[in-house]
């Protein structure tokens, strides 16, 4: 009995003994975690105490947003633009839509807005919340395994640190990407042509899905500890129904042809000294500032887009104010287009009188943007077909860039004044080949030859007759031999390049015409089919040999 008696109480006392020691065990546990959790809960006190102060504190608004366009009629010079954005967003069917154009003219102002104005639209599909997300493709960027894609979306998968209660249990969670974020929205990618091309077509298939598949090792139909949710967004993909705003800076030709297919393209126009003034006039009545007479013309000298108009707006703003002065003056405007280092805009003039040999033509030089281009040519007579022709100041080779892929094009401008020659030689019935004749494109412009083809055929025309070339005329247009003038591309950057330098008349070819050249002010926008009716037109008359020759020849002036 008594052995009994113990041996029981030794169990009991290695029990409780042993009970002690798994309670202090616990027990210190559980102290370990409660004093973990007061540190954590104070230093997260200590953290929101220290954002709470950094909230607190806030500088004014910048000059930037205060000066921002807020409406649609506060963008200038894009009507047409905008008439084609509202047109392709605001509707009962959006589209999805590229914008083009040179840098600050008003891509991103326009982007920012069109959403607001297609949400007032009762056709429109876009409910009260639909989001504007906004991203940048050079900053979008992903790693090749797909752990990060800001753009598309990426799977966190339960090896990465910070992975979670789910990551612990083993389970792969999808993570939106801004194609998620813009659903049933806009979707607006900045600088869109700089796009990773993997990252193009993996938008190019979302756009066409209008969701997102995302894929994980970790990730198998049958695994039973996979919460739904994550089921459904593996197997049925993320939301990804928005519409696209492309914006970039480069020309339609280099963005992916996919890509284009898919979207309404716009072009937003650069803009003219007078749309530069305005804009910057429109920053200083909203910044509360006068301006001295002349300081709107600096401006306008200097700045070559909205958002240099509104810089240097600002930088004049802080230099009066730190002055304490409510005005800005011109030396004020000097010293930031010195500071700047802005360049003054070059002057697109036309020649300043009639003369021989001296022809305008217009060129293409960037994403809508025309100029005017001075053609230039001589004719010393020879002896019978001894004559030489020397062509100059072309740019022979030209690198083209096609996303990765680039090539060097020849330039045409030699084959084309070679047609001329063809041409002028059945209208004139001269032989040019009795002339030394010198063509020159001054200044170094890529010349896209053939459509340069009737200015040289003037500046030619006029070399071999002596008559002068009108200086406020200026000519675009592919010159078969036949003489016949063809169409050519960019027409409507190139006439509004001739309205804009002042030219009087335009000469283009009758297919390339366009109801819009009619709204042109001072501006007579002339359709041919024929070189004839050019040189009659473009020549000032005189009574020299040439001129009476020309009459015999029925081609009077
Ligand atoms: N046409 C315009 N009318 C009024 N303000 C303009 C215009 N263009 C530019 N601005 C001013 O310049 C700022 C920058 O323009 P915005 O960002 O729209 O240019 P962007 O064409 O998108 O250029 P980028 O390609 O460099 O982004 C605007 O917030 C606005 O203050």
């Amino acid at each position: 009995m008594d052995e009994v008696f113990r041996w029981t109480t030794v169990l009991t006392l290695v029990q409780v003994f042993f009970g002690v020691i798994i309670g202090l065990y616990f027990w210190n546990l559980l102290r370990a975690q409660q004093s973990s959790r007061v540190a954590l809960r104070r230093e997260s006190a200590h953290e929101l105490e220290r954002i709470r102060k950094l909230r607190a504190i806030s500088l004014s608004e910048p000059l930037a947003e205060k000066v921002r366009p807020q409406s649609f009629a506060e963008i200038v010079g894009q009507e047409e633009a905008i008439k084609a954005l509202r047109a392709a967003l605001c509707g009962p069917h959006p589209q999805h839509v590229l914008l083009y154009g040179p840098p600050g003219v008003g891509k991103t102002a326009a982007a920012r807005l069109v959403l607001e104005e297609a949400k007032r639209s009762p056709l429109s599909p876009f409910g009260k919340e639909a989001k504007f997300v906004e991203i940048d493709a050079t900053t979008a960027r992903f790693d090749e395994r797909g752990i990060a894609d800001p753009l598309i979306g990426s799977v966190h998968d339960p090896i990465y640190q910070g992975a979670g209660p789910l990551g612990m249990a083993g389970v792969p969670q999808p993570k939106p990407g801004a194609v998620t974020k813009a659903h049933g929205g806009i979707l607006f990618l900045d600088e869109i042509g700089e796009l990773h091309p993997i990252q193009m077509n993996k938008l190019l298939k979302v756009l066409e899905d209008r969701r997102v598949f995302l894929e994980s090792a970790y990730y198998s139909p049958d695994d039973p500890n996979i919460p739904a949710h994550i089921h459904d967004l593996f197997q049925n993909g993320l939301p990804a129904d928005f519409r696209l705003v492309g914006a970039t800076t480069r020309p339609p030709e280099e963005l992916p042809p996919a890509l284009r297919s898919r979207c309404v393209e716009i072009f937003f126009r650069p803009l003219v000294p007078e749309e530069i003034k305005l804009i910057a006039a429109n920053a200083l009545k909203r910044l509360g500032l006068k301006a001295e007479e002349g300081v709107l013309e600096v401006v306008a000298k200097y700045a070559t887009n909205g958002r240099e108009a509104v810089n240097m707006v600002q930088l004049a703003a802080g230099l009066a104010l730190a002055e304490g002065r409510k005005d800005i003056r011109v030396a004020d405007m000097e010293w930031v287009a010195s500071l700047g280092q802005y360049d003054p805009r070059p002057e697109q003039r036309l020649p300043t009188q009639p003369t021989v040999g001296l022809a305008v033509g217009l060129a293409v030089c960037g994403p809508n943007q025309g100029t005017i281009l001075e053609i230039e040519a001589a004719a010393v007579p020879r002896a019978r077909g001894k004559g030489r022709l020397v062509i100059t100041g072309v740019v022979e080779e030209e690198e083209l860039g096609q996303r990765g892929r680039r090539f060097r094009r020849k330039s045409t401008a030699r084959s084309s004044v070679e047609n001329v020659l063809t041409a002028l030689r059945a209208l004139l019935r001269v032989e040019p080949m009795d002339y030394d004749l010198h063509v020159n494109f001054p200044g170094g412009v890529p010349v896209d030859g053939p459509s340069a083809g009737l200015a040289v055929a003037v500046a030619v025309y006029s070399a071999l007759t002596g008559l002068p070339v009108d200086h406020r005329s200026a000519f675009t247009g592919e010159v078969s031999i036949h003489g016949q003038v063809k169409p050519v591309g960019g027409i409507v950057p190139k006439v509004m390049a001739a309205a804009r330098a002042g030219a009087r008349r335009v000469f283009i070819p009758r297919e390339n015409y366009q109801q819009l050249f009619q709204e042109l002010e001072g501006t007579t926008v002339i359709p041919v089919s024929h070189l004839e009716e050019v040189v009659k037109e473009a020549l000032v008359a005189g009574d020299s040999p040439a001129a009476r020759t020309l009459s015999a020849l029925g081609l009077g002036l």
